[in-house]
């Protein structure tokens, strides 16, 4: 498998090798004569019109054939799922449904669609286990549909990828940098501002709102790892409008709590600590990470979904002034989606990695990779704390090295 994932990687892929950091760990690109060979055979076999009727036919290779016919045609249709999917958010479906199961005379009323529009949207979204069938004559929630209404930031999410998909209407010309401005890189102000701190409220409002609503997704899960109540205080960098803090204020109530974010949505954050008495141990300081100092004080530090919005040498910069204001007891928490988190790779290299690509900056990192960055820039004793849904968040914990040296 790693054999082949090198010869994948060699030669074929300009755009992924030239983007791949010289300070990341190098991947083997070892590979025999006689693999090639073999891997050669292989994919003539699988790509023969012959082999894969002959495939399709015998009983015993039959399933295989299905599930890869079905896996491919998924990979294909992705978007039309997705639209799908973006049509039942726009026209607040879920919401609509959550009240007890309708019929399409009710639902073509609710959702101001034609009778027929109404039963192919509906149909089309019981397939996707996004509604489901009840009685002859009903359509009620799919587990998928209750989900969403579950976690509130999903729908925002599927909103918001109008942006994206915008984006990604011409891939290969996004790969070779082709595009003057991506949607997505208005949408994320911060990488491509010349002075981050300087961004106005309307600019950074957007991400910021989608950021705060899609929050839950990632403090229940860390919480749930990490035990917060063995530190004094918790100062949370990049920590958008205190919507983690506030949850983690929940489960350790002696903990003291700072936040630092740029000016705008760290006065955001104070106005949520004044909301939800949080004033009189919390506050938000606002500034630019790379370039103004860190607030002093904590035992424990937070980055969450920061890194991968960075290339490496960024990376290093922020790390370092982490680094520089933890005690030699103190704690830096990592979390993110990796992108080795097991069966859930296609989030990080496919999502992640193209999403990323057209916001115009950072990537979606290996626990291995995030390691050799906390290790360059002082760090040690980095371990991954497993998480409820490695999905959507992975967790690595690093203590300061002793001494204070950096490789
Ligand atoms: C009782 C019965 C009938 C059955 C029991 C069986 C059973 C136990 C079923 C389980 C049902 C259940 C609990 C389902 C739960 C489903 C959940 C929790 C689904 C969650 C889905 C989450 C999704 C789809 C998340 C999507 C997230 C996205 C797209 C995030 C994007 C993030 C971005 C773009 C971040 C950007 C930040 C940046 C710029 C990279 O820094
Ligand atoms: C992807 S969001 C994550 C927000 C929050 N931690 C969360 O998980 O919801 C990245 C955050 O980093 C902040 N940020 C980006 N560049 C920054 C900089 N140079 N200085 C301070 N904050 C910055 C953004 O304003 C934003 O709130």
């Amino acid at each position: 498998m790693k054999i082949f994932e090198g010869s994948a990687q060699s030669g074929r892929d300009p755009a992924g090798s030239s983007a791949r950091s010289a300070l990341s760990p190098k991947r083997s690109d070892a590979c025999g004569t006689i693999a090639d060979q073999l891997f050669a055979w292989r994919d003539g076999l699988l790509g023969s019109p012959r082999f894969q009727r002959w495939a399709s036919a015998f009983p015993l290779t039959r399933p295989i054939a299905r599930t890869q016919a079905r896996a491919l045609f998924d990979v294909c249709a992705g978007f039309v799922y997705s639209q799908i999917l973006f049509a039942c958010v726009q026209l607040r479906l879920f919401e609509i449904l959550s009240d007890g199961p309708k019929t399409i005379e009710d639902l073509s009323i609710r959702l101001a669609l034609s009778p027929a529009a109404t039963e192919r949207l509906l149909e089309a979204a019981v397939s996707l286990g996004l509604a489901a069938r009840r009685g002859k004559s009903r359509y009620g929630l799919g587990v998928s549909g209750a989900a969403i209404l579950g976690n509130p930031g999903v729908a925002e999410m599927v909103e918001h990828h109008a942006l994206l998909y915008a984006d990604l209407a011409d891939p290969a010309a996004l790969l070779r940098g082709e595009l003057n401005e991506t949607k997505l890189s208005r949408f994320w102000a911060y990488p491509r501002a010349e002075s981050a701190a300087a961004l106005k409220s309307d600019e950074v409002g957007p991400y910021s709102a989608l950021m705060a609503a899609s929050q839950a997704f990632v403090a229940h899960d860390i919480l749930a790892a990490w035990r917060f109540k063995q530190h004094r205080h918790l100062l949370d960098v990049g920590g958008g409008e205190g919507a983690f803090l506030a949850t983690v204020a929940a489960a350790a109530p002696h903990l003291r709590l700072t936040l630092f974010d740029l000016p705008p949505i760290a006065v955001k954050a104070r106005i949520k600590f004044d909301a939800v008495g949080l004033s009189a141990r919390a506050d938000a300081v606002g500034g630019d990470f790379f370039k103004d100092p860190l607030p002093q004080g904590a035992d424990v530090v937070s980055l969450n979904r920061i890194l991968h919005d960075h290339d490496d040498a960024r990376v290093l910069v922020l790390l370092r002034a982490v680094r520089d204001i933890l005690p030699p007891d103190g704690a830096l928490l990592v979390a993110e989606p990796m992108a080795d988190a097991p069966g859930a790779e296609p989030v990080g290299a496919a999502y992640f990695g193209f999403y990323l690509l057209a916001m115009g900056s950072g990537r979606p990192r290996t626990a291995e990779q995030l390691t050799h960055l906390l290790k360059m820039a002082g760090f040690d004793a980095v371990r991954k704390v497993p998480t409820r849904r490695p999905l959507m968040t992975g967790l690595l914990v690093a203590r300061p090295r002793k001494g204070g040296s950096r490789s």
